[in-house]
């Protein structure tokens, strides 16, 4: 079996759940005996001949599991030193670490920098630069490469002939040129090695508003609408996205980016953190773009989350004081002031994980006399994906109570809990994250209140409130109720028309809810929306007999329809 099958057969192993490592080799162990099934023969030796080769097959399927187990995401930053450690390579290792991923280092440039501006800048020799890139590219399995600082057009050179030369999975190009505090990083004759090389080979540019003009030609951006016409135009000169940083936008109450895929604009809105210590949010920006992808994001998803990232990081550092010029440095460690096992956690969120949706209902357990630690235990071992715990006459300190015993349940089985409503229940127990409706705390503070890394799910009917909800920072929607429910009183039942509307509003994932049962969620899976991820289920599963045997007839029945989609 060919080593990219074996890759590939381990990550659909990693899409299946599968996350222990003894069950991934040995339903990799399993994949990969299916290709040895080809040896048609009887005699003794053959019999022999296939038994040696499935071990050498267990023994590589083993090494690739292990290799790929161990391998942990890779950025490799090329940039300049800062030495007050604010932006540059130091702001880019301590983003890559505080995402967690690791990161190798090319240095382009030793700056003499403190809070005050840029005091000195050395250079280094291109052919240095060239030597560095060979050192790393050579030796280790780098996923993403970061630039920052390119001083010269000879080191704009070397970099494009050693990405030429090592592929890597995705290219961010910070395109550096003037510090916050208006000092030259790079002279202008680098444009012209940025617009024939660099940006073509780009997967993703982000320039601030200044070198958005420069990049140009020097025409002003002064409104949202000026960057959204700069991203267009700065998209035809080759990368295939672009994310105008709004940090500088004059007169703003909120920083605004704009995100250009080629075909959709996105705003990223966050308020304006009225701080001095905003210096190297251009760096962390890219570097956690980039730690994202090296993670397996989406571009789009990893844009958003780099800028949760600096938004909760600058609200949490507004006040540190470092330096006494006018440019502090932020604090990019906060998470670690506050760390908790599901941060921990590779990925915070798997939209696949919608496909079976368990919402509890303590009005049902009690009609058929279970605790909620049984109707968990039963949902997440029937193939639950996710569970929704949904307590709304429950006392606080009962609820948390239920809480805490419930995401033991669902950490057991790696299935993630959610809390309905209650962000407060949802951080006492370091739950997975929170769903909220129309009428709760609203997604964006809720967002501010659990941090860049919990799940927020928003119920939604209409395609302006799915909308809203991207705007606000939510993962997913809940979008409802398709069918009309006992569960929910004075709800308007949108249809499956309503629930296609919805989906294609948005480009966040879908969860259909509201009266869907066996009998009819394939009907809901085929209406073939991409985004349509799955179904939420209360009574189909908590108000029966048997929980246990309802999940897992229902999950078998959405794998059918979701893999009939495929097809
Ligand atoms: N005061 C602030 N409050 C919130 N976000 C900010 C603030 N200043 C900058 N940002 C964000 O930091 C990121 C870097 O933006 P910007 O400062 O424009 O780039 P650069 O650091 O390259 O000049 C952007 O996502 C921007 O929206
Ligand atoms: C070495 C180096 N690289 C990049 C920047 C830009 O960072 P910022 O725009 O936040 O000043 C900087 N000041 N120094
Ligand atoms: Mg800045």
């Amino acid at each position: 079996m060919a080593y990219a099958q074996l890759l590939s057969c381990h990550f659909n192993c990693q899409n299946s759940r599968l996350s222990n490592p003894v069950q991934v080799a040995s339903e990799v162990f399993r994949q990969s005996r299916g290709s040895s099934f080809l040896f048609r023969n009887s005699d003794t030796t053959q019999k022999n001949q296939r038994r040696i080769v499935m071990n050498m097959q267990e023994e590589r399927a083993s090494k690739a599991v292990h290799d790929s187990e161990m391998r942990i995401p890779h950025v490799l930053t090329v940039a300049g030193s800062d030495s007050g450690a604010g932006a540059g390579i130091q702001a880019d290792l301590k983003a890559c670490a505080a995402r967690r991923v690791y990161c190798s280092t090319v240095i382009t440039a030793v700056t003499a920098q403190n809070t005050a501006g840029v005091q000195g800048v050395d250079i280094v020799p291109e052919e240095f630069v060239a030597e560095q890139l060979q050192s790393v590219l050579s030796d280790m399995h780098v996923d993403v490469v970061k630039t920052g600082m390119l001083p010269s057009p000879g080191i704009v050179k070397v970099l494009c002939q050693s990405l030429r030369k090592f592929q890597v999975r995705a290219l961010v190009v910070d395109p550096v040129m003037v510090s916050t505090s208006g000092d030259i990083l790079a002279s202008p004759s680098v444009l012209a090695g940025f617009r024939e090389e660099l940006l073509p080979m780009a997967d993703i540019l982000t320039p601030n508003i200044k070198e958005a003009s420069v990049l140009l030609g020097g025409v002003p951006l002064k409104s949202v609408s000026d960057m959204r016409s700069a991203s267009k135009l700065i998209r035809d000169m080759g990368p295939r996205n672009v994310l105008v940083k709004g940090g500088d936008l004059p007169d703003s109450l909120e920083a605004i980016d704009v995100f250009f895929d080629g075909e959709d604009f996105f705003e990223m809105h966050s308020p304006r953190v009225n701080t001095r210590n905003t210096h190297g949010t251009g760096c962390t920006l890219a570097s956690c773009i980039a730690a994202e992808l090296a993670k397996g994001s989406s571009m789009l998803q990893a844009v958003k989350v780099a800028k949760r990232y600096i938004e909760t990081a600058l609200d949490y550092s507004r006040d540190i004081v470092i330096g006494n010029g006018s440019q502090g440095p932020f604090d990019h460690f906060l998470a670690l002031k506050n760390i908790s096992q599901s941060s921990l956690r590779q990925d915070r969120f798997n939209p696949n994980d919608l496909l079976l949706y368990a919402v509890t209902d303590s009005g049902m357990n009690r009609k058929w006399g279970r605790s909620i630690a049984d109707a968990v235990t039963a949902a997440v071992e029937g193939g639950a994906t996710i569970v929704q715990l949904r307590e709304k006459e429950a006392e606080t300190g009962d609820f948390l109570d239920a809480a805490k015993i419930c995401l033991k349940i669902c950490r057991s089985y790696g299935v993630p809990l959610l809390i309905n409503d209650r962000i407060d229940v949802a951080l006492a127990c370091d739950a997975d994250g929170v769903h909220v409706g129309q009428s709760d705390m609203p997604a964006r503070v809720a967002r501010t209140l659990l941090g860049p890394e919990k799940i927020i799910g928003v119920s939604c009917k209409t395609p302006e409130q799915a909308q809203q909800a991207w705007i606000d920072g939510a993962d997913y929607i809940g979008c409802g109720g398709v069918y009309p429910t006992n569960t929910k009183e004075n709800n308007r039942t949108i249809g499956l028309d309503g629930l296609k509307a919805v989906c294609l509003a948005s480009k966040l994932p879908v969860v259909a809810i509201g009266g869907i049962a066996s009998s009819n969620a394939r009907s809901v899976i085929e209406i073939g929306v991409p985004n349509l991820k799955g179904v939420a289920v209360v009574s189909a599963l908590f108000d029966r007999e048997c929980v246990l045997t309802e999940t897992r007839n229902l999950h078998t029945l959405l794998c059918e329809a979701a893999a009939a989609l495929t097809k």
